[in-house]
């Protein structure tokens, strides 16, 4: 079999999220590197395998991506474990898969594999298998898949722990594939989408219809954020009852209807979508701010802060450091002139969320709460910058929380 690459050298590198939220990272390398084997494969009888969709932040292979994720949770897949896959090496940009570990081994995983991506028809379908050396070292073989059932085997190499790379493997990307900087840069995702979401029309018509750079009128404007049931519906109303405010909200009412549609599209277009309604969001604070004051519950911080946890696989040590570009302002957004970020422990979220009665059972909602997502979010918020967000604590009684509230929003805005 062909070695790894002519010249012997490590190939791509790789990270998984493993057991633990551990990112677990591997290279290939053309022979014995005296590295160890990752610790993230089955070992046999099981088997493995790898696909990778190139380009992330581009709206096809974003959408192949995600019917590949929906595909690999049906049928003969039901028995594997399927792991988020980052491909990423010094040029190439960075490719988003999954690693299938089949515990069981046999024949039909690897051919139902071979059936899903001979049925895609928009890439070379390229299939890594992992097999066990006669020494239990591992080795992956890329195969392309070819007409009439056949295949050619494009490499083996074997599969080499790597080192954690200093930044997680997705952060270079989020700017384009995530957190959109500009109405611009997320106007054109959403113009790509218009021949499959016909929703996409009409967003973009409203966004057409909203002044460019809007301006904030003289008075103030508060934003509202945190993670689901700290309260801001709670305070957002008393706010507005006490100052006599006009209460805004992200995504604005105009477009809230085509959110179901635009959430089951892949992150990239949700993300788009998102970041579009804040521009919708900013001509009516444009508007509002000349009468009165206002009153936004989710703005830029929530788009930001949920795409932001949402890309980064495993701990909340995997974020983007603090003052990266991720956590700017975009500079054609209009700002808000205070941003409050309520919080409440993990506890008290869980009985916000049961008292709310939704229609999670309480296992899942403890699970959701305590999950790592949740975190990732909260510590995003608390990273964003120019405005950043001020903490307060949402856990006392509703009234001490709202005179907490308009003690700052008086303090920051002056009188009113
Ligand atoms: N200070 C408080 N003390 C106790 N319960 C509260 C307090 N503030 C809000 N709640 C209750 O917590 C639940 C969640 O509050 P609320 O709906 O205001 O949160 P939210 O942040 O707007 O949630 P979401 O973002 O999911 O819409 C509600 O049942 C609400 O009555
Ligand atoms: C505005 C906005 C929201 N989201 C996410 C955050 C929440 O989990 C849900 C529901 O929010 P809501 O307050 O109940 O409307 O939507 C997001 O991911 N990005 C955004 O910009």
């Amino acid at each position: 079999a062909p070695p790894a690459g002519a010249s012997g050298q490590a190939g791509p590198c790789f990270a998984v999220e493993g057991p633990g939220s551990d990112l677990v990272c591997f290279t290939l390398s053309a022979g014995a590197s005296g590295r160890p084997e990752p610790r993230c494969f089955v070992p046999a009888p099981g088997r493995c395998y790898s696909l990778c969709v190139p380009a992330a932040s581009s709206v096809p292979m974003a959408r192949l991506h995600r019917r590949l994720q929906q595909r690999l949770r049906q049928g003969p897949f039901g028995r594997c474990r399927v792991l988020g896959l980052l491909c990423y090496g010094a040029q190439a940009a960075l490719e988003k898969g999954f690693l299938i570990q089949d515990p069981q081994g046999g024949p039909e995983t690897e051919r139902a594999l071979e059936e899903l991506l001979r049925g895609l028809g928009e890439l070379p379908p390229l299939l890594g298998v992992y097999e066990a050396g006669e020494r239990g070292e591992l080795w992956q073989c890329l195969w392309a898949l070819r007409g009439a059932g056949g295949r050619e085997l494009l490499r083996r190499a074997r599969v080499v722990a790597a080192e954690e790379p200093p930044l997680h493997p997705a952060v270079p990307g989020l700017s384009h594939a995530a957190v959109f900087h500009s109405l611009e840069a997320a106007r054109s995702v959403v113009e790509q989408c218009t021949s499959f979401i016909p929703e996409a029309t009409a967003v973009l018509d409203l966004v057409d219809k909203c002044p460019k750079q809007s301006k904030k009128g003289e008075f103030p404007v508060i934003v509202i954020e945190g993670l689901d049931a700290t309260g801001k519906t709670t305070v957002t109303q008393s706010v507005n009852d006490s100052l006599n405010a006009l209460l805004l909200r992200s995504p604005p009412a105009c477009i809230s209807q085509w959110r179901k549609t635009f959430d089951d599209e892949p992150t990239l277009i949700r993300r788009a979508f998102y970041a579009l309604g804040n521009y919708i969001v900013a001509s009516e604070i444009a508007k509002a701010s000349t009468e009165s004051p206002v009153v936004v519950d989710r703005y830029w911080h929530s788009t930001a802060a949920y795409a932001i946890a949402t890309e980064i696989s495993g701990k909340v040590q995997n974020l983007p450091p603090a003052h990266h570009e991720v956590y700017q302002w975009p500079e054609d957004l209009l700002k808000p002139d205070l941003v409050l970020l309520l919080t409440v422990s993990p506890e008290e979220r869980i009985r916000r969320l049961q008292g709310r009665g939704l229609e999670k059972t309480e296992e899942e909602t403890e699970l959701e709460a305590n999950s790592l997502f949740p975190q990732k979010v909260e510590e995003s918020y608390k990273r964003m910058e120019n405005p950043r967000c001020q903490e307060v604590d949402a856990s006392p009684s509703r009234e001490e929380v709202l005179r907490t509230v308009l003690y700052l929003i008086k303090k920051h805005c002056g009188s009113l």
